[in-house]
């Protein structure tokens, strides 16, 4: 969930500090360190600014800095940094609960780990995090002779889901609870823990911190998580459409030259993830990997700070690198022991799911061959200061072998997204 904060142009520079450090990943870019002071010109848009530092000039992201003067809890200058009320507002309305509800794939898979787990269900205590408008809860209670099942909701939605669950037969089962999971009194531990806290790119709105610490406050030992471990996947892939919608559509629109634009569509399209992106089967230009895996039992909140991924692709068809697309799986594990995981996949060979895929385009295309190696690294940086916010950075080198233009010459790029 992207949240604009446009700010009206001044004309005197404001100095402003930087909270955290930032590394340039081109040369329009400037980077900086935790404590810099740097002069900000101009505010071209909400998550890039143009900015002064010992005299050199450049794109800083805007979240990572602070008006000099404003100390740190001076709720002037700084909104919650969960933005709580933007947050749970928006899922007090209907529009994002029509949307998770149809999404079958991702609706059924839940049920289906409902049905293939009811045995074990049984006289279980429940606890659904994030309940929503109480449908796992439900499924828990038809499905399944649970004990108890703790709905817990903090958005406007709770009372409404009260009234679903007496509508439909449940509330002997299922107590709905209103407020933050990790802020509320359970009135016992749970046998398990369900949770449907999945963002784009998996941790994006880090819902998960809040899995993480009702985990950690009201899990019983042994006791079991759904999902049981999540993984991004990665693909180095063509996004022609995309390129050809963005960046070459500026050269010759109406017969006219609009070239002097690409460097601006490059800085506005280019520099932050694509959303909603459905790549197709056809665009990865090799298998995906897993760059980041979380076992839901050990993972701890501190570890969501910066998450670090390797990944080694071998191109396995000649075409164009315009970008990575990455997407998640998560997986539920059997209350019977040797009884088969559930996976929900939200990748390009599974049904198709609301998040839809993550576009992350290069600065510029490169054309690849089979047998050339794209080897490298990404890091999901979470923003300090927007806590349901993280920077993806994309750092890598590509080998080619087969173009003798570029013979085993290794490019290296980096590339930093808001
Ligand atoms: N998969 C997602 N990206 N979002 C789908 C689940 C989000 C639901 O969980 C609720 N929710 C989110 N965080 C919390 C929390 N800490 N405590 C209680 N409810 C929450 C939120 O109000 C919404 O109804």
């Amino acid at each position: 969930m992207q949240t604009e904060k446009v700010e009206e142009e001044d004309d005197a520079p404001e100095e402003y500090v930087a909270l955290c450090d930032f590394t340039a990943s081109g040369s329009e870019q400037l980077s900086f360190i935790t404590g810099d002071k740097l002069l900000v010109h101009n505010k071209s848009s909400a998550d890039w600014w143009w900015a002064e530092l010992q005299g050199v000039i450049g794109y800083v992201p805007a979240s990572y800095l602070r008006l000099d003067g404003a100390e740190e809890g001076d709720d002037a200058s700084l909104e919650d940094p969960w933005q709580d009320d933007e947050y749970f507002g928006s899922y007090g309305t209907l529009r994002l609960h029509l949307e998770m509800l149809s999404d079958r794939s991702r609706t059924e898979t839940y049920r289906q780990v409902i049905v293939s787990n009811s045995a074990s269900l049984r006289d279980k205590v429940v606890m659904d995090l994030g309940c929503g408008t109480g449908i796992i809860s439900m499924f828990c209670a038809q499905l399944a002779k649970p004990s108890m099942v703790y709905a817990v909701e903090a958005s406007s939605m709770a009372e409404h889901t009260r009234q679903l669950v007496k509508q439909n037969g449940c509330e002997e089962v299922v107590t709905v609870l209103q407020g933050r999971a990790e802020e509320l009194e359970l009135p016992e531990q749970v046998d398990i823990l369900v949770s449907e806290w999945m963002g784009n790119c998996l941790l994006f709105e880090f819902m998960v911190e809040s899995v993480l610490l009702a985990r950690d406050r009201w899990l019983r030992d042994g006791g079991v998580m759904w999902p049981s471990s999540a993984a991004l996947a990665l693909v180095p892939c063509q996004a022609d459409s995309y390129y050809t919608e963005t960046m070459a559509f500026w050269e010759r629109p109406y017969g006219l030259d609009f070239t002097p634009l690409q460097p601006l569509a490059q800085q506005e399209f280019f520099t932050k993830p694509k959303f909603s992106h459905l790549i197709d089967p056809e665009d990865c230009l090799c298998a995906p990997c897993d760059v980041i895996c979380l076992n839901m039992y050990t993972v701890q909140v501190r570890d969501l700070e910066e998450m670090t991924g390797e990944f080694q692709f071998c191109v396995e068809k000649p075409g164009i690198f315009h970008g990575f697309t990455a997407w998640f799986t998560v997986q539920f594990e059997s209350l019977e022991m040797g009884g088969a995981t559930v996976e929900l996949n939200t990748g390009p060979n599974s049904d198709p799911t609301h998040w839809k895929q993550t576009l992350f385009m290069l600065d510029r295309p490169i054309q690849v061959y089979a047998g050339d190696s794209i080897h490298g690294n990404i890091v999901l940086r979470r923003n300090p200061v927007w806590r349901r916010h993280m920077t993806v950075a994309l750092h890598w080198t590509i080998n080619s072998n087969t173009d003798d233009s570029q013979a085993n010459i290794s490019l290296h790029y980096t590339s930093i997204f808001i």
